[in-house]
């Protein structure tokens, strides 16, 4: 039995004229570490205050371990770990006493599930009189982690959980969530961050409220693999503009200190790099890249663009 099944959920703002949501429709299996991926206002969160039960959808259906999450939002609420993405612990409660607070709305004690949290909890458990409001991000995400957990979820939904952290607590966060999932907790995970999409089972790529594609990221990856091109200039600003006007160009977008670059038809560098060089840029280099699920993400966004 799926744990999570999504059947063409549509949620709207603002008296309908703000689509959160449109017409999702995915199934997360148990035990599966699944990642929604998509930058701010794709609709994630509108999707996990649906899935805990905070929030009702305008249309469509969706169950929790076999729950609906409209007529048995009880249930669900006993069976799920919640992390939202911002104001989830109390700032002027100490780590303890959070960890109480959300132990005691379940009606259990942190003695009787220390188990669950132990491995994260070690961590941040030397601090544990200091007050939520003080403590880093990392440890901020930490505890936030055990309160999700103390009631002892069979899903786990984690809204952005990495956002605003730093590389190394992001990358202990995820092994983490691996140690999570062995035990068999199924998890779906929020992230703006596509390179933490190698991190899940399956990933669910998000933009305006759509799933553009739902699959194990080496499939995405194939399936959507297209020549794509490092272009590199002295003059930065001007160069991606430069490219993205010459007529044999189908997109361009800057990658850190690179531009990748997609041509229409066959590949056509020769011809760029004259183009360019007759517009003054120094300093070109170009060469062939494999495309990572950035690239693929703006080629699926461009489509979805194309096609509304
Ligand atoms: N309470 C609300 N009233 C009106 N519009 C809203 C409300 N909540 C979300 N929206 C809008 O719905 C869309 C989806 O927002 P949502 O918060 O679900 O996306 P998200 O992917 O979680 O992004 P973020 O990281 O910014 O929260 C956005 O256009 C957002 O502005």
């Amino acid at each position: 039995m799926s744990r999570v099944s999504i059947q063409n959920i549509t949620k709207t703002y603002e008296k309908g004229t703000v689509t959160a949501l449109d017409d999702v429709s995915l199934e997360v299996e148990s035990g599966e570490l699944f990642g929604l991926i998509g930058p701010d206002g794709a609709g994630k969160t509108t999707l996990f205050r649906i899935l805990t039960t905070l929030l009702k959808p305008d249309e469509g259906k969706a169950e929790v371990n076999g729950f609906d999450v409209v007529d048995d939002f009880w249930e669900i609420r006993k069976i799920v770990g919640y992390m939202p993405g911002k104001f989830s612990l109390y700032q002027d409660l100490s780590i303890i006493e959070n960890l109480n607070f959300f132990a005691t709305v379940f009606e259990t004690t942190v003695e009787e599930n220390y188990h669950l949290i132990k491995d994260i909890y070690v961590q941040i458990e030397p601090f544990k009189d200091r007050l939520a409001g003080a403590l880093s991000g990392g440890m901020k995400q930490k505890l936030a982690l055990c309160c999700a957990l103390i009631h002892e979820p069979k899903v786990l939904f984690l809204d952005e959980p990495t956002t605003g952290v730093d590389p190394v607590s992001r990358k202990e966060f995820w092994d983490m969530l691996d140690l999570l999932k062995a035990r068999g907790i199924t998890i779906i995970v929020s992230t703006p961050y596509m390179d933490e999409a190698s991190r899940c089972d399956r990933i669910a790529l998000m933009q305006d409220g759509k799933i553009m594609e739902i699959d194990r990221l080496e499939n995405i990856l194939e399936k959507h693999r297209q020549p794509t091109y490092s272009v590199k200039g002295t003059d930065r600003h001007r160069l991606i503009q430069d490219i993205r006007s010459f007529d044999q160009t189908d997109s361009c977008f800057a990658f850190g200190e690179d531009n990748h670059v997609v041509f229409k038809d066959s590949p056509a560098t020769d011809s760029l790099l004259h183009f360019l060089g007759e517009k003054g840029h120094m300093n070109l280099t170009v060469h062939e890249v494999m495309p990572d699920i950035e690239d693929v993400f703006i080629k699926l966004m461009l489509e979805q663009e194309n096609h509304g």
